[in-house]
């Protein structure tokens, strides 16, 4: 895959917000995260007063060999289920994109029954989900390659139909033990530190997913490059979403990173294009261990903590009215001087 270029974003927008921001009548730094926010937007958008952006959601739906170990509490058959229920409008990601306007598209990149043709599903299977990383490599690195692409595509999609916001969410029943994978590997911490309950494993399920989590990271050979360590314990649409970032970033666009799954996507695609962490921003912490730390490693700040271990970018989705509001308090707010208010000594 080429090495991606990306933009840098615009230093003197970004400070000339903060100024802005420094002048309302509010005491300094009191809006918190929300400042922070708008003067990041102010980056990514180049103009000091950045305008509310439209957001688009994709979701990548996939399946995992991996769950013949019984690592989730679910089976398989629901990744299919759900991606049917998206399209019928019944899952809680379709509930929040009506609610906030957004565009919603899913992208099968792996699910392992075949879809009949579904209102809003795109199809761009790579395979019937991946090979079994408990015993051998979940994917090619051609494989990798196809579900990149795939999520380069989507986010082309997205930016075309004029969003200026992008969310990538995922549906993959056993996806949070690769995630694991991939956040121990980026984030140099074992297993122990990072596996959670995923869908709601119960105690000896948790033992056996670390455990399968240990062997596979055991195969990753030393210096071994993101494509590889992708193609050995990752996921068709954790690949996909490392994809969409990468592209979203490339047309200078920004993204919201959803929960755990999103947070190994986002460290996986940081490691193809470093910088790319200047175009993220991280929507909530989720309840999965480790998702702390894969934030930290990636430079983020959660905006807000809900108990969410959901997916499906539904925490990204959440925050869009922050974000807006962030934006409209950026921009509406009087300055000390309009007000006639006295400013700090
Ligand atoms: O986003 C999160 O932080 C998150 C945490 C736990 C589970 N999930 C969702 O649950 C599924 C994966 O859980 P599991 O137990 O099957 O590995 C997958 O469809 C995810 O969207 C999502
Ligand atoms: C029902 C269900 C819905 C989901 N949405 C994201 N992950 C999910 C996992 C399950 C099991």
């Amino acid at each position: 895959m080429p090495e991606t270029k990306l933009p840098t974003p615009d230093a003197a927008a970004y400070a000339a917000a903060r100024a802005h921001q420094n002048q309302l009548t509010k005491p300094t730094g009191s809006l918190g995260m929300l400042e922070d926010v708008a003067c990041r937007f102010a980056g990514w958008q180049g103009r000091a007063v950045p305008r509310p952006p439209k957001a688009a959601i994709t979701v990548f739906a996939a399946d995992h060999g991996v769950t013949a170990e019984g690592v989730s509490a679910y089976p398989s058959a629901v990744t299919a289920e759900m991606v049917k229920n998206f399209a019928a409008g019944g899952a809680a990601i379709c509930v929040l994109a009506r609610q906030h306007g957004a565009r919603l598209e899913v992208v099968d990149v792996g699910v392992a029954s075949p879809l009949p043709a579904l209102s809003g599903v795109v199809s761009a299977r790579v395979a019937p989900g991946t090979r079994n990383l408990a015993r051998t490599a979940a994917m090619t690195e051609a494989e990798v390659d196809a579900a990149l692409e795939a999520g380069r595509a989507a986010a082309r999609r997205a930016v075309d139909a004029g969003a200026g916001v992008l969310v990538a969410g995922e549906m993959g029943i056993g996806n949070t033990t690769p995630s694991a994978a991939l956040i121990c590997h980026f984030c140099a911490l074992p297993p122990e530190a990072v596996v959670g309950r995923g869908t709601g494993v119960d105690d000896a399920a948790l033992l056996l997913k670390t455990r399968v989590v240990t062997q596979a990271l055991a195969r990753l050979p030393a210096g071994a490059d993101a494509r590889a360590v992708l193609a050995e314990v990752g996921g068709l649409e954790i690949a996909a979403m490392a994809g969409f970032y990468l592209e979203g970033a490339r047309l200078g666009m920004p993204s919201v990173v959803d929960g755990f799954i999103a947070a190994a996507a986002a460290l996986a695609a940081c490691a193809m294009a470093p910088g790319l962490e200047h175009w993220l921003l991280a929507s909530h912490r989720s309840q999965e261990t480790g998702h702390q730390a894969a934030l930290a490693r990636l430079g983020l700040a959660p905006m807000v903590d809900l108990g969410l271990r959901l997916g499906e970018g539904s925490g990204a989705a959440l925050v869009l009215p922050l974000i807006a509001s962030a934006l409209q308090l950026h921009a509406g707010m009087a300055t000390f001087a309009s007000a006639g208010v006295t400013d700090k000594a």
